[in-house]
């Protein structure tokens, strides 16, 4: 395994953040790592990358303990924080000679840092300081020191956040690219960027293992609820929705945009059209979806 987390738990004061996690990743996976904000994964993650200790529990990373070897594990991670801490006065080559320094890459320097220019794509921009970059850019620059050293792990918190949907998928390209050689394990929260990028799927809420699962499987497991999504230019109270026997879950996303959970699609759309025609409503559009990622994040992180 090229991480194995077992039993980790950590609190910040009365609050548990991670509260008895144990998943493990295997060599060369890229899994995505899911969760609503707070569910703590970027705390999971600063502990694999040996950046905060847990309280209980034990991480290793490429058969090395990281609380018991913290520097030799950082030498087999790569990792790029939530907050990707550069500096911006200066040059991105010069940042990126300050990183080998940090990690004693020698006489290897020059060639390791023209490599991981050229793989995430700053070539264009290189000989800028770092504050002028855009954000995608400054996020490349993360990305190229967290490479530097030829981590055999990638730990990538968000990494596309913030970023405009060019450079999102850009980034997502970049991902998949390192992903051919290297372990990957990153936080997001677009699904339909997991569900690009990886085969496998970790989700937790508030702390708690809530699936760890291929998305293939997932999607059968979850494929017995189907979400309707109802949009009509009326404005309607929920109780209309709520007193309909077929529906499990009404969600109101914007004015008369309904997202209603059922386990037949097929019924619930007949009783939708027949609502419509006895209370006059005008349908914008009406469509299902089986087993969608979205749907099943939300049952499994809706409490
Ligand atoms: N240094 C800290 N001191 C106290 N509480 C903290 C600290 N860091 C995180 N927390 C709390 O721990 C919980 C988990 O936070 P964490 O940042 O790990 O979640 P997350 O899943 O990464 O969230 P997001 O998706 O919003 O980035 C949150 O409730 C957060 O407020």
């Amino acid at each position: 395994m090229s991480i194995s987390v077992q039993h980790l738990t950590k609190r910040y004061g009365e609050q548990t953040a991670v509260n008895d996690l144990s998943f493990s990743v295997g060599q060369g996976e890229i899994v995505g790592f899911l969760g609503p904000n707070g569910a703590g994964k970027s705390t999971t993650m600063k502990i694999i990358t040996g950046y905060l200790d847990a309280d209980e529990g034990s991480v290793e990373v490429m058969g090395r303990r990281v609380r018991d070897n913290p520097l030799e594990t950082k030498k087999v991670i790569g990792y790029l924080p939530e907050a990707n801490p550069l500096y911006y006065d200066m040059y991105v080559k010069e940042y990126l000679h300050f990183i080998a320094d940090v990690h004693h890459l020698g006489k290897d320097t020059r060639g390791r840092i023209d490599e991981a220019i050229t793989l995430t794509g700053l070539t264009p921009e290189y000989k800028k300081t770092i504050g002028t970059l855009s954000k995608g850019y400054k996020q490349r620059v993360g990305l190229a020191a967290a490479l530097l050293h030829h981590p055999g792990v990638l730990i990538l918190d968000e990494p596309t956040s913030g970023l405009d949907p060019n450079q999102i998928i850009e980034i997502r390209e970049l991902i998949r690219n390192l992903g051919k050689n290297k372990t990957v394990l990153f936080s997001s929260h677009i699904l339909q960027e997991v569900e690009a990028l990886c085969d496998r799927v970790i989700i937790i809420n508030k702390g708690n293992l809530v699936a760890d699962a291929r998305l293939a499987e997932l999607r059968s497991a979850g494929s017995g609820k189907d979400e309707v999504t109802l949009v009509i230019k009326e404005s309607v109270p929920a109780s209309v929705f709520e007193a309909e026997p077929l529906i499990e879950q009404c969600r109101m996303k914007g004015e008369g945009h309904w997202t209603l959970t059922t386990v037949s699609s097929t019924e619930l759309k007949k009783r939708l059209l027949e609502l419509s025609l006895q209370n006059n409503w005008n349908i914008v559009s009406l469509h299902s979806e089986s087993g969608s990622l979205e749907a099943i994040f939300r049952s499994l992180t809706s409490n």
